[in-house]
């Protein structure tokens, strides 16, 4: 049966107060708070959705909260099947449900590869058993991700799972050729492929960006060249067959004007920065805490204005986590031997509040375009608004989150549902909580805790 719940005095994209009345999954009143007619309202909303039983409805104050339409994520590492130890499908999910998400897209770089209809169909299970949020398998573009055969594409786009996002993320879909046919392959079913943007030729052995503070600590470098050069290619390749790419985590300010410039010629790109690269830069790796290797890896304070002035405009359409999880003996080591990658989920909306809002690069509805809106057009995910002009309207899909955007907090990883600890924020003070998360109508997040 569907329960009525009534989130009092939340203030939807940051506006006036209101108070939403949520059943049978969707948004079934908007009234002023506390309203002489709210309390009818809310029985007759609680009579419809219960078939005439009336119940009490579950009451949340939602005073100095603002709402904004649940967060979707692009690109996520759930690591199962695999490596449970570092994340599963569960963990990684209460997460995000934790952060403020309702959907996200798990990448195919699990053991085994998700490179068919049942290691996706796998994956969508467990999100479906867990649920916490909703599970988006990606699927590999290439066999085992090795870059030499394309992956039965349809297949896993006709499985239950329905996969219309591929990517060989963790490696990069160098050869030209087998790029252009994913991208032809997948305009069957209105795919997108997403491309994790690195020449493997100028990155071998790098561990840092390329520049001076590498010269410094003397590691080899990943110029921002390789990225930009497959960007550019990619973008030429997806404008000739008209098809749609995508870009995974640009970072650095030349990717972010080859991506307006292939946007202005009317080609079907779009792009995601991730927290990290608009927050943090290179100088960190001077640490030598591998906590600050990734790949890409965090560039120089030009590169982060300019994904800033980026996701601001849209030329960068949305943020996305590439939430990383890796065990200690992977992470916990000498900065050589350490993979790359970092924690994002928990963490993504402080960020996004520190770099994009106390800035004055977004406001509110520029925040629920960017983590919502965007991610879920790029990604076909149905059950948020696609535009953040009908959030909170009667008859919208009651997915959403609640977040205090004064309320402080210091990271602590011991705090977090991740399986993994490595986030590069251990111990700094970050604005923005989230108090609730709710899935069509059912709460998977309720006072900051899974429910
Ligand atoms: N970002 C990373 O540094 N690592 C990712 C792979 C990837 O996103 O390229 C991972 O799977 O650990
Ligand atoms: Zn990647
Ligand atoms: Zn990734």
């Amino acid at each position: 049966m569907t329960s009525v719940i009534v989130l009092r005095g939340v203030s939807p994209l940051g506006g006036d107060p209101r108070d939403l009345v949520i059943a049978g999954g969707r948004i079934a009143a908007v009234t002023p708070p506390g309203g002489g007619e709210h309390t009818s309202v809310v029985a007759d909303a609680a009579d419809g959705a219960a078939g005439g039983t009336r119940r009490g409805p579950l009451i949340v104050d939602g005073a100095g909260l603002i709402a904004l339409p649940g967060f979707v994520d692009l690109h996520t590492h759930l690591r199962e099947p695999g490596r449970e130890d570092a994340e599963t499908v569960e963990s990684g999910t209460r997460a995000a449900a934790l952060g403020g998400y309702t959907a996200v897209f798990a990448m195919a770089n699990t053991d085994p590869v998700a490179d068919t209809a049942g290691v996706v169909e796998q994956v969508w299970r467990l999100g479906q058993d867990a649920g916490h949020c909703e599970v988006r398998p990606v699927g590999a573009v290439t066999k085992g991700l090795a870059g030499s055969q394309l992956a039965e594409l349809g297949a896993m786009a006709t499985s239950a799972a329905a996969v219309r996002m591929f990517s060989d993320d963790g490696h990069c879909v160098s050869d030209a050729l087998l790029m252009r046919r994913a991208l032809e392959y997948v305009k069957a079913f209105d795919g997108v492929v997403a491309q994790h943007a690195e020449e493997p030729r100028l990155t071998a052995g790098a561990q840092m960006n390329e520049g001076a503070m590498a010269a410094c600590l003397g590691l080899p470098g990943w110029p921002a060249v390789a990225e930009e050069a497959i960007i550019a290619r990619d973008a030429l390749l997806a404008g000739h067959v008209d098809s749609r790419l995508h870009v995974c985590h640009v970072s650095t300010a030349g990717s972010v004007e080859i991506i307006r410039w292939a946007k202005a010629k009317g080609w079907r790109v779009t792009a995601e920065v991730t927290p990290h690269h608009l927050l943090l830069t290179e100088d960190l790796v001077a640490s030598y805490d591998p906590v600050y290797k990734v790949n890409p890896p965090l560039r120089t304070k030009a590169d982060t204005e300019a994904l800033r002035a980026g996701l601001a405009d849209g030329t960068i359409d949305c943020v996305a986590t590439d939430h990383a999880p890796h065990a200690p003996e992977d992470k916990e080591t000498e900065w050589a031997a350490a993979r790359p990658g970092m924690l994002g989920l928990e963490t993504a909306l402080s960020v996004v509040i520190e770099t994009m809002v106390t800035t004055g690069h977004l406001d509110w509805a520029g925040v629920a375009d960017r983590l919502a809106a965007a991610p879920a057009r790029i990604g076909g995910v149905t059950d948020t608004v696609l535009d953040v002009a009908q959030f909170a309207q009667v008859g919208t899909p009651a997915t959403l989150t609640l977040l205090d955007p004064r309320a402080q907090r210091v990271i602590d990883p011991a705090g977090f549902a991740s399986r993994s600890t490595n986030t590069p924020y251990r111990g700094r003070t970050l604005p923005g909580v989230i108090r609730a998360t709710f899935l069509r109508g059912r709460p998977t997040v309720l006072d900051g805790k899974i429910v």
